[in-house]
């Protein structure tokens, strides 16, 4: 399972990339064929993070569009989601969970969203948000979209 930013995952793909620092400076859309291409080439799940995510094992994609723009201002939020990928990777399997991890993570930062005052205040609040998050709030407020 690889998961990235826009720009890490055209670079992966050895596609280019408009990388700034460990920041995105490519639109997700701009990723999605790198992500195909990286999918089919090792065939694992692949997911491209950003203001809405795209996860693809090849022949299957989704997009997930929940989130909040402020995780876009906080170092190491990518690499804490690698985690929560992981964890759930650890019993569904591999495209399911991806899927459902982003939808998990991004839920999470739209309720941390509602009381942060900045970035500080949002860390804080997003990971008591994740702590506090049930199957029922995931349900009622994830937004998946499967393509073709
Ligand atoms: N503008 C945004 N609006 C909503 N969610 C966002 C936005 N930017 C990033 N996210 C979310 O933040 C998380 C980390 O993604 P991202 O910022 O792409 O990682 P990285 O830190 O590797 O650049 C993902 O869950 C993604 O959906
Ligand atoms: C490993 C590491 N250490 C300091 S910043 C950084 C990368 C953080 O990347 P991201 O904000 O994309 O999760």
């Amino acid at each position: 399972m690889v998961r990235g930013n826009a720009s890490e995952i055209l670079a992966l793909a050895g596609l280019g990339g408009a990388a700034r620092g460990v920041d995105a400076g490519d639109s997700v859309d701009a990723a999605e064929e790198a992500a195909r291409v990286l999918a089919s080439r090792t065939g694992g799940v692949v997911a491209v993070s950003g203001p809405v995510d795209f996860i693809t094992d090849g022949p299957r994609a989704a997009r997930v569009a929940n989130g909040h723009p402020m995780m876009a201002q906080i170092t190491v939020m990518g690499c804490s989601l690698n985690g929560v990928i992981a964890a759930f990777c650890a019993d569904q399997p591999p495209f399911d969970a991806t899927v459902a991890a982003l939808a998990a993570y991004g839920v999470a930062g739209e309720v941390a969203g509602e009381t942060a005052q900045g970035p500080g205040s949002f860390q804080v609040a997003f990971l008591d948000a994740l702590y506090h998050l049930t199957p029922e709030a995931l349900d009622t407020a994830a937004r998946i979209e499967a393509m073709a």
